[in-house]
């Protein structure tokens, strides 16, 4: 059996919501065969980060280069990097290894405001690691910060959107989570040339953890399996839709996402007709 592989590379949610633990959920529900290289260790759960425990960014590239030399992924994903260190180390492997399909998540603070992303390494990121990529995925917030411009309108979003494109990322996907202004989530892509936006309802409630994790690894999943950037932003977005609508309300804090809900409700639909 042929199968497609993802590299995650990314930092442990203790809580399985975020993180390394949504990544590769997501990889195994969309049938790509996951692999992971950790960045740290953090102690969290529904309710916030107690602790964060950085890999050293030697720990982090022997993991790289081990995948790279026996395990060439077929799309790669970065999610929480935490320092320049890291960012620098994981950019060198991406660029030797000449991987292309690569899906940067920009994580900076965990829903809590925990910081996973030192303000220091925002440089690195900008000069080193989103120039190799295929995608950006961040959310209002992030856009804002390696922009630094204030994002209101779909103006401001699409402005953000070219100014991330000209530092180097071929599309730019903003997400529009923490847009709360209307009855949708709205996500905007933008590849250079065109605007494309992605629109669902929007669910009212808690369990948003790991959302952004969850989207852009369904968005490298898709990538591994060798769709276009455009079809695969489509298929994450009915992933996490249906991860968000069929929360699973677990801890007493933001509980993570429902990774079954994609595959259940495509099962359901073959039993059951719709
Ligand atoms: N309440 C919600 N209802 C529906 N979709 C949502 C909701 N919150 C976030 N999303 C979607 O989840 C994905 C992740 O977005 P976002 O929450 O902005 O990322 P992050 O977790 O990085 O802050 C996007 O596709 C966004 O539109
Ligand atoms: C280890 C780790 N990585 C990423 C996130 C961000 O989570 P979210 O997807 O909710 O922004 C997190 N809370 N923890």
């Amino acid at each position: 059996m042929k199968v497609n592989k993802a590299l995650t590379i990314a930092g442990s949610d203790s809580g399985g919501g975020a993180g390394i633990q949504a990544d590769l959920k997501t990889f195994q529900e969309l049938g790509v065969f996951g692999m992971s290289a950790l960045t740290a260790v953090t102690a969290q759960n529904t309710k916030g980060v107690q602790d964060v425990y950085p890999m050293s960014a030697e720990a982090v590239v022997a993991q790289i280069t081990s995948i790279g030399e026996d395990l060439a992924p077929d799309a790669v994903k970065t999610g929480m990097l935490f320092n320049a260190e890291i960012i620098e180390g994981v950019s060198r492997e991406i660029a030797r290894y000449k991987w292309r399909n690569v899906v940067i998540d920009p994580v900076m603070i965990a829903k809590g405001g925990a910081s996973l992303l030192q303000k220091e390494a925002i440089s690195s990121m900008k000069e080193y690691l989103i120039p190799l990529s295929m995608v950006i995925t961040p959310n209002i917030p992030e856009a804002e910060v390696l922009t630094g411009l204030t994002i209101k309108t779909d103006q401001d979003k699409k402005d953000a959107a070219r100014k991330l494109h000209d530092i180097g990322a071929r599309n730019v996907m903003i997400k529009g989570g923490h847009d709360e202004s209307g009855n949708d989530a709205t996500d905007l892509l933008f590849n250079g040339q065109n605007f494309y936006e992605f629109r669902s309802k929007r669910i009212q409630t808690v369990n948003t953890h790991g959302t952004g994790c969850t989207f852009s690894a369904a968005i490298t999943a898709g990538l591994a399996e060798g769709l276009t950037v455009l079809n695969a932003v489509e298929c994450a977005k009915k992933f996490i839709q249906a991860a968000i609508e069929d929360d699973l309300q677990l801890g007493s804090g933001h509980g993570p996402t429902n990774h079954w809900a994609y595959n259940r409700r495509k099962k359901e639909t073959l039993v059951h007709g719709s």
